[in-house]
């Protein structure tokens, strides 16, 4: 039988101190395996980042248990410990006047012993780790000097470079543009994947996380956690209820949130071509925008009128029918504009 790298039982976690005790999550039994990588969501002030300090020790937990590998983690020495996890958390440490190159040298650091192991294989897992995360051009850069994103990367170097069974990760991709932020989670995939490691990180870009993760932990306001396949939980519905009443809903058909806004028309959206299945699903964002809502074919008794995506080549038109009669537009921003006018404005009179 499989054994997880990370469990726990009957977990409690939130902070106590003399006069108080503030519980922010009671979970459910949880378990982490080889090579999958797991993301944890949630609304902000769910307790994601006391949970991830509490699986690394940072702080215990008010109650219950947590294992590695199957050992209870108070009995395993910091070394040992420090071989196993690694973990990035938020806020940027001070980095001195070290370069970049010594201080992804420091995940070395729990590997050495007196008198064992190699430089040269160290230095060589080192150089690994800057490629890995795209910033083999700034090892000889002082940290400090490093932009906010860079010095992300430069920390995920770090904790690669100590080749840990377990990766933790508390919202690694906050400072980072678009592109980055996907070539992130692609490559802890592939580490997940070819490594074998353990990623355990949490996020707020929920469509990236979706997309990306084997599981989802979801933490629940009130202190519980639900978890799946991310697949699983747009499905049976657990993610718009988690987050439902934060002003977004998550629209299943579109597979992203969008702002709560009241539906001012529906139209039916036909297309000829299953090629043109993407057109229809950005066309499904921009009309959902302006609060025209989409209904299948089946219910076009409910619609305001039917929108016909033509495709020749490369050109696309948008072809609106309703009592009016036919109108064409070239583009997602001339048809919305036109609607706007007509259905949403015109409406809201
Ligand atoms: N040391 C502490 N003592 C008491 N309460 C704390 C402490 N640190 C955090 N909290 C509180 O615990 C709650 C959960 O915080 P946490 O940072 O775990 O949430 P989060 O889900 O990671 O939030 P976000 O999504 O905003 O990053 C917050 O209300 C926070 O104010």
């Amino acid at each position: 039988m499989r054994k997880p790298i990370l469990s726990t039982h009957a977990l409690v976690t939130g902070y106590r101190s003399r006069r108080h005790e503030r519980i922010l999550g009671r979970l459910p039994d949880l378990e982490l395996y080889r090579g999958e990588m797991v993301c944890l969501i949630g609304p902000n002030g769910s307790g994601k980042s006391t949970l991830l300090k509490t699986l690394t020790g940072v702080i215990p937990p008010l109650s219950g248990s947590i294992y590695l590998s199957g050992l209870p983690l108070p009995s395993i020495s910091a070394g040992d410990r420090a071989r196993s996890i690694a973990v990035v958390l938020t806020g940027r440490p001070d980095s001195g006047f070290l370069t970049v190159r010594q201080l992804v040298v420091m995940g070395r650091y729990p590997h050495r012993r007196y008198g064992t192991g190699s430089k040269r294989e160290d230095e060589a897992i080192v150089d690994r780790s800057l490629v890995l995360v795209g910033a083999e051009d700034l090892a000889s850069m002082r940290a400090s000097n490093l932009s906010d994103g860079e010095f992300q990367k430069v920390m995920i170097a770090r904790a690669l470079a100590q080749e840990p069974e377990l990766l933790i990760l508390d919202e690694p991709a906050a400072f980072l543009d678009l592109t980055r932020r996907v070539e992130l989670m692609h490559l802890l995939r592939t580490i997940a994947r070819e490594e074998g490691t353990s990623i355990l990180l949490s996020s707020h870009d929920l469509e990236l996380v979706l997309r990306s993760s084997d599981r989802v932990w979801l933490m629940e306001q009130r202190g519980g956690m639900r978890f799946g396949a991310p697949e699983d939980l747009v499905l049976n519905g657990v993610l718009e209820e988690v987050f439902h009443g934060e002003g977004v809903s998550f629209n299943r058909e579109l597979g992203a949130f969008v702002a709560d806004r009241p539906v001012l028309a529906r139209a039916v959206v036909d297309f000829s071509d299953e090629e043109e299945a993407p057109i229809k699903m950005w066309t499904g964002r921009a009309l959902s925008r302006i609060g025209v809502a989409s209904v299948e074919d089946d219910d076009r008794e409910h619609a305001d009128f039917r929108i016909r995506i033509r495709r020749a080549e490369t050109l696309c038109t948008w072809e609106v029918e309703d009592e009016n009669g036919v109108r064409s537009f070239t583009s997602l921003y001339d048809l919305s504009r036109a609607l706007d006018q007509e259905k949403g404005i015109a409406r809201l009179d």
